[in-house]
């Protein structure tokens, strides 16, 4: 049987080739964190590579960014999915973000150690952030509406890369139905099942919203 590397490599081919070795070391440095500060669910550690950098990985089959694209990472915990994205997308700059500190000092060493110098840590809640990014992605942080509403003064509008600037949200579970209550139109649904070939993401998304939508949330009155 193949080993869980070359299976990630099967099925993500438009991961960059020279990215892999700083994967396998990113594994690598998370485990040995993950002893102190809970950062994947203990029961969870085994499967890190598919239960967690597989879904962050998939990503790169759909977004293609442009030199000097910036991209934040709000509620980032250990750097997901902020830390793989900054290994596979060495031409743009990646923001991320986590309201606790103990979670960014180990995001912080884990990016110094695999030499990453795309990336920046900020320990504070997003509200209070005031640059502008191409791209904002979050995984597993609040529900839509209110994650919307927090990143949106956050992003620029603009189409040079391969999808609309907005934002791209990893999220299980029945998103039709949740994003049916916003006023702001899914631009994209990316299926993880399809994307990685595997019945364990059913009913695993990434959410790609372009930057105008989320304005709906504000601008229009309800019907
Ligand atoms: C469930 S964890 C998910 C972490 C990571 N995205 C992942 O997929 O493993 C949610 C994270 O969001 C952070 N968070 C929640 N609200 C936040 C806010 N307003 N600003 C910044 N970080 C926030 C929490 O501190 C927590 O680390």
């Amino acid at each position: 049987m193949s080993s869980v590397w070359e299976q990630l490599q099967e099925r993500l081919p438009a991961v960059p080739a020279e990215s892999w070795e700083k994967l396998a070391r990113w594994a690598e440095l998370m485990r040995e964190w993950n002893e102190r500060v809970n950062l994947v669910s203990r029961k969870d550690i085994d499967q890190l590579e598919i239960h967690h950098l597989a879904p962050c990985l998939a990503v790169t089959t759909d977004l293609k960014l442009m030199n000097g694209a910036r991209v934040i990472d709000v509620g980032t915990g250990g750097g997901l999915p902020g830390i793989p994205m900054a290994i596979c997308y060495p031409q743009a700059r990646f923001t991320l973000v986590d309201s606790v500190g103990k979670k960014i000092r180990v995001v912080e060493d884990i990016a110094a150690r695999l030499d990453l110098k795309n990336v920046e840590v900020r320990n504070c809640r997003v509200e209070t952030m005031k640059s502008k990014f191409d791209f904002v992605t979050g995984r597993a942080v609040t529900d839509l509406a209110a994650f919307i509403n927090w990143i949106r003064p956050l992003l620029n509008r603009g189409s040079k890369h391969s999808l609309a600037n907005g934002l791209l949200y990893w999220r299980g579970g029945d998103v039709q139905a949740e994003a049916a209550g916003l006023r702001s139109r899914l631009t994209r649904t990316i299926s993880l099942e399809e994307r990685l070939a595997d019945p364990y993401f059913e009913s695993k998304y990434i959410l790609h919203f372009r930057t105008e939508e989320l304005y709906r949330e504000v601008t229009e009155k309800p019907v």
